[in-house]
């Protein structure tokens, strides 16, 4: 058997396509352009990439995109000063700090990841990193939804791939993907908020497990899953053996190996057992920011009051 391609690439560009026919009604009715602040601190590479895609996405989508991009030298107080001057700004609706932050040059006033995040205001926390925000999902009334894990349930509900009543197996309990997809699949209603649900299909009550780096006996939790979604990069982890045939396999992982993107899971292997799968590149990787500029929009839509 060989496995459906779940093409998130494409799949960002209609949700994109979307957005930005939403921003061209909301600026033509007289409201506000959505405006983004992304805040990048040293000179990783790859968050680089990132920054600059993202920074692209806004414009495409009709969307102020800006960039701070601050030295790995910033110390805490700095960055800490910088978002309090964002938060307070009526014509920045969204804000986010890009991860990972630079190991800290100052040790008498370092950059605290948890400390920056939790200083971002949850109103225009478009990244849903905020405890509050965290929060709201938790209790199934979320503000806004966390991109990449709202990505993956777009993904499914426009790919068709109901998980309702269905077991899936989320490898990986980051606070940025694994625990908060695991709440939303576990969900009573559907959280893909963005588009039209018609044609979908309901993308919650699944019957979750959280399996993790001390999980004894990965392979046979995961040949459970009617639905695996693999979040815990670690190149190549989940290989055929452990797949039900049939089995919907969404890969999150995005690491480098020789130069070379690999996902969480044995393309090559494991398309030849499951029913559906996740490329990568080009499958959830896209929608992190689909989703993102979604946020972004909805910030300057509670900004309208
Ligand atoms: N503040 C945040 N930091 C980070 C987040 C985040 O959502 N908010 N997620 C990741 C990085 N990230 C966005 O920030 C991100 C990662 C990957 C992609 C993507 O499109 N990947 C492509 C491959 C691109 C490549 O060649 O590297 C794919 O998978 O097809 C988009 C966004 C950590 N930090
Ligand atoms: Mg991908």
């Amino acid at each position: 058997m060989t496995a459906t391609l779940l093409n998130g690439k494409q799949i960002a560009q209609e949700i994109r396509a979307e957005i930005a026919e939403q921003v061209r009604r909301r600026v033509q009715a007289g409201k506000s352009q959505p405006k983004l602040c992304a805040i990048l601190v040293g000179d990783d590479p790859a968050s680089q990439v990132y920054v600059r895609n993202k920074e692209r996405a806004c414009e495409k989508a009709g969307i102020a995109g800006t960039v701070d991009r601050l030295p790995a030298t910033t110390t805490g107080t700095e960055l800490l000063a910088r978002i309090e001057q964002l938060n307070h700004d009526p014509t920045v609706h969204g804000i986010l700090v890009q991860l990972p932050l630079p190991k800290s040059e100052s040790s008498a006033d370092p950059l605290d990841e948890r400390r920056v995040l939790d200083a971002v205001s949850p109103l225009k926390d478009v990244d849903a990193f905020s405890p509050v925000n965290v929060g709201l999902l938790m209790q199934g009334r979320p503000r806004f939804l966390p991109c990449t894990p709202h990505g993956v349930v777009q993904l499914l509900h426009r790919c068709d791939r109901p998980v309702a009543g269905k077991h899936v197996v989320v490898i990986g309990r980051s606070d940025i993907v694994g625990k908060p997809i695991a709440s939303m699949l576990s969900q009573r209603t559907n959280m893909a908020n963005q588009g039209d649900a018609e044609g979908g299909r309901d993308v919650a009550n699944a019957t979750v497990t959280i399996a993790h780096s001390r999980t004894e006996n990965l392979a046979d939790v995961v040949r459970q899953a009617d639905c695996v979604i693999a979040a815990v990069g670690i190149p190549k982890l989940v290989t055929a053996d452990m797949i039900r045939p049939g089995a919907t396999v969404v890969d999150v992982g995005i690491n480098r190996v020789d130069d070379k993107l690999v996902g969480d899971v044995d393309f090559e292997g494991v398309k030849e057992v499951a029913g559906a799968i996740t490329p990568v590149p080009g499958g959830v990787g896209p929608l992190t920011i689909a989703m993102l500029l979604h946020n972004t929009v909805k910030a300057a839509e509670l900004a309208d009051g």
